[in-house]
């Protein structure tokens, strides 16, 4: 880290990115530590790959401000595109071109290069440097991009769903090799993903987006620990049509008319409220630990 570098890689203050006449991003503020690794979940369409590409410069935004490791990031360029590493979701550059030329022609463009990293993840993930780009799998052209991203050392990486088009067995190898590369470190990772079982094996925070901001910021083992379903059921023959209000729960919705919660269970006045509201409407609360799919269902 530089002496003129501030605590967060990234700060997202107000950003408004809208299509077409429709907020995808609604006025997001999002603080990212140095040094953390964050999985950006969140639902097809909820907006992951615009908020990335906006805090790349890479699209004009419509208000707000993105600091990227401590100076404005209006559009790509300058000294920080050295510090920046970018996996997008599809990678279609230089179909023609064999891998070992591809990534010769590349390393040209940075200051430093570890062309030993290259070959030991080559290696690793087998990918065959006289192939033509065209002719890698999907997957191969997307470790081809990890290679890429990650040779020049940055400081920030920003990975667009990196294992969607790894079968399971090899998005574990994958991510074995990759997080230890990645992670204590000191650089700040983020990648977004739906794939929440990758999530469980990574020391990772977990944002979510939704409604165009970011609606939950944890740590996954926080996550594990705390994060609960409360079931509030009424009695026989009466149904709930909405959730009645509690302050602090981080979602509410109905199901087969018992009001369901996610709650922290480490907020003691939000259980409070639950158990005062389940005396008074002589209901029935019922607690249950909540996997991060489960919460990704409950909450994205
Ligand atoms: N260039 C564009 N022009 C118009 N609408 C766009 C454009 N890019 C994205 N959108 C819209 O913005 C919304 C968010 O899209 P985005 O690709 O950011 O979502 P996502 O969370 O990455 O989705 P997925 O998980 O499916 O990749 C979608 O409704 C999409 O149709």
């Amino acid at each position: 880290m530089r002496v003129e570098d501030g605590p967060h890689a990234v700060e997202i203050r107000g950003l408004r990115k809208r299509f077409d006449g429709q907020d995808v991003l609604q006025g997001l503020d999002w603080s990212i530590p140095r040094g953390r690794t964050i999985g950006l979940l969140g639902r097809n369409g909820a907006g992951k790959t615009t908020l990335l590409r906006c805090m790349l410069g890479l699209m004009p935004i419509n208000g707000g401000t993105v600091e990227i490791l401590g100076e404005p990031m209006d559009e790509p360029r300058g000294e920080r595109l050295h510090r920046i590493g970018y996996v997008p979701q599809t990678f279609d550059l230089f179909p023609w071109m064999k891998v070992a030329a591809f990534l010769d022609f590349t390393s040209a463009f940075y200051r430093s290069w570890d062309a030993a990293l290259c070959a030991r993840l080559l290696e690793e993930w087998s990918i065959d440097t006289r192939k033509r780009i065209s002719t890698l799998s999907q997957g191969q052209r997307q470790m081809l991009a990890i290679i890429r991203a990650l040779a020049p050392g940055p400081d920030l990486i920003l990975l667009d769903e990196p294992v969607a088009s790894l079968d399971p067995k090899a998005r574990r190898d994958f991510l074995a090799t990759l997080m230890p590369l990645i992670q204590g470190t000191g650089r700040t990772v983020v990648f977004s993903t739906h794939i929440t079982t990758d999530l469980e094996r990574i020391d990772a925070d977990i944002a979510l987006l939704r409604d165009g901001a970011i609606a939950f910021t944890r740590p996954v083992q926080a996550v594990r620990e705390q994060i609960q379903k409360a079931v509030l059921r009424a009695d026989a023959g009466t149904a709930y049509v909405e959730p009645p209000q509690v302050p602090g729960v981080l979602a509410a919705r109905v199901d087969s008319g018992a009001a369901c919660y996610v709650v922290d269970a480490g907020d003691p006045e939000t259980l409070t409220s639950l158990q005062a509201l389940a005396k008074r409407e002589q209901a029935q609360l019922s607690f249950t630990t909540l996997s991060l799919e489960d919460l990704f269902v409950e909450m994205a």
